[in-house]
């Protein structure tokens, strides 16, 4: 702190006056002497001089304690600059003028050698070599680029100093050619990048996980916000609509995208009624959230599910099940060829008579319900071991297969059937039918075959195939077995046979 004024210049004009006492005593005594006034002369020039002297050296010294005492104030002053940046003044030869008192805590083994006067160069290699300044490795080439951006100062750099910190220096040259170094401690603010790093680049690679783990499953899947545009779908997705890529659709509302998959032809079953489809289709959005199958263009099939987030978000997902749908319609279609081949004559092509067995049961028990009379027609071919006999074991598979055919075509009305027997023996059952249609059918199925005229050379009925038929029919009742129907047409095919063969006769059960 500055003394007061007066307490300063007190001492100074004692002793002004002690000199102007003695120096007027000295020149009583010098002018009584002979030669007195030269000799006055002299020794009042010698103490003007000596009287400017130490005026002089008092100023300098005032001079002196005033610029440590400014230089204080300016160290302590700068202490208060922000981020703990450190000052430091350097004149044009480099030599220390100021540093705050940071500049001394942030290189603390340093401290010592900051006095007004050391070069920054020999400040520089005292804190590489008290191990201040880790990054220069003690290398010469660091110290002489160091020295360089020192005398022509550019861009603010970093610097890293032990403990993990973090300086960030400015320089800048004065006019006069001094240099000021200022040091901002950035520990913090790295520490903080450093942790935004850290945390962006954990985002950056969850995120990559993420849509790794996306692109890697077997579905199709994407995003829509919660104004319902598109924000990201995988490339399983991207595949269903080839007609825009993820960077073309994505912001696009969902009726955008589906527009454009319109103008593609794409569903084909929208086409000619696109509007009404796009009406029905977003008036369903976010709410399919039971699975459903869906066709898609090249025979694919498609598990298609949407759901909305808590958020809003709209997620729809699609499973390829091409192969399942694929793998089902065979197996449909494998068992449907089984079930026709086991209700199948191998021989003939018409019902065998397992499906015959079936069908009479089914058909008994409904004309029980609707009281309709059920008839049943048992067709033998007459003599047809004569006819093997003569023309051999496959002429007679022929015969039974035109036998067959014959009997199909007098088949017409649905519900009817015609079907192998056994052996040379046919069946046709006539649901709704009563006796005199019955006959009528028989009748038929004989002018048929004569029609036809095969022949039979060694046929003691006729000289070509000839048939016998048994004709039963009744309202069948629920207590009553179906058998009793085949029985009794049995009967009657007997009492044709014995009649002479090539008629009918008729039995009611
Ligand atoms: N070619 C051929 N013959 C068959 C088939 N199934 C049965 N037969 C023959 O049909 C003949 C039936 O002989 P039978 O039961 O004596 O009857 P039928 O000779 O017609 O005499 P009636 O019925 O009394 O007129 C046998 O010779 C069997 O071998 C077949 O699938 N193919």
């Amino acid at each position: 702190m500055e003394a007061p004024r007066t307490l300063r210049t007190w001492p100074t004009w004692l002793a002004v006056g002690a000199l102007v006492a003695a120096e007027a005593a000295l020149v009583g005594l010098l002018a009584s002497q002979p030669l007195g006034w030269p000799l006055v002369l002299l020794q009042a020039a010698l103490t003007a001089i000596a009287v400017a002297w130490w005026l002089a050296q008092r100023d300098a010294a005032r001079l002196y304690h005033l610029q440590q005492h400014i230089g204080a104030q300016l160290g302590e002053a700068l202490d208060i600059l922000p981020d703990d940046a450190t000052f430091a003044l350097f004149d044009d030869q480099e030599r220390l003028v100021l540093v705050n008192q940071r500049c001394r805590s942030l290189l603390p083994r340093t401290a010592a050698f900051m006095q007004p006067g050391i070069t920054f160069e020999a400040l520089l290699r005292r804190a590489i070599e008290l191990g201040e300044i880790p990054e220069s490795g003690g290398r010469e080439s660091w110290v002489q680029k160091r020295l360089s951006s020192f005398r022509t100062p550019g861009a603010p750099y970093t610097q890293e100093l032990p403990n993990d910190r973090w300086i960030r220096i400015s320089q800048r040259r004065l006019s006069d050619g001094s240099t000021v170094v200022l040091r901002a401690d950035i520990t913090d603010a790295i520490r903080k990048e450093r942790a935004l790093e850290q945390a962006r680049l954990q985002t950056q690679r969850a995120q990559s996980q993420l849509y790794e783990a996306l692109e890697a499953m077997p579905i199709g899947m994407e995003l829509f916000d919660e104004h319902d545009r598109l924000v990201y779908f995988n490339h399983k997705m991207g595949q269903l609509r080839p007609w825009f890529s993820l960077d073309e659709g994505r912001g696009q509302t969902y009726e955008a995208l589906l527009r454009i998959g319109l103008r593609q032809g794409f569903p084909p079953d929208a086409m000619g009624n696109e509007e009404a489809w796009l009406a029905q289709h977003l008036a369903q959005r976010g709410k399919r959230c039971l699975p459903e199958v869906r066709g898609y263009p090249h025979g694919q099939w498609m598990h298609a599910y949407e759901t909305r987030t808590p958020s809003g978000h709209i997620v729809a997902v699609r499973l390829d099940i091409t192969e399942l749908v694929q793998q089902r319609q065979a197996l449909e279609q494998a068992n449907q060829r089984l079930a026709l081949l086991s209700a199948t004559d191998g021989l003939t092509g018409i019902a065998n008579r397992r499906h015959f067995d079936e069908v009479l049961a089914t058909e008994w028990l409904r004309c029980a319900r609707q009281h309709e009379t059920l008839a049943l027609l048992l067709i033998d071919i007459d003599h047809f071991k004569l006819y093997n006999d003569h023309y051999g074991h496959l002429a007679g598979d022929a015969c039974l297969r035109r036998v067959a055919e014959l009997l199909a075509g007098c088949v017409r009305r649905a519900g009817e059937l015609v079907a192998r027997y056994g052996g040379e023996e046919f069946v046709l059952l006539l649901p709704s039918t009563d006796r005199d249609a019955a006959r009528l059918v028989a009748q038929h199925c004989m002018e048929a075959l004569a029609l036809e005229q095969i022949p039979h050379p060694r046929s003691p009925t006729a000289g070509h195939v000839t048939l016998s038929i048994g004709i039963a029919y009744t309202v069948p009742q629920p207590e009553r077995l179906p058998e009793t129907l085949v029985d009794a047409a049995d009967t009657a095919l007997y009492r044709a046979k014995n009649s002479g063969r090539q008629q009918f006769e008729v039995s009611r059960v």
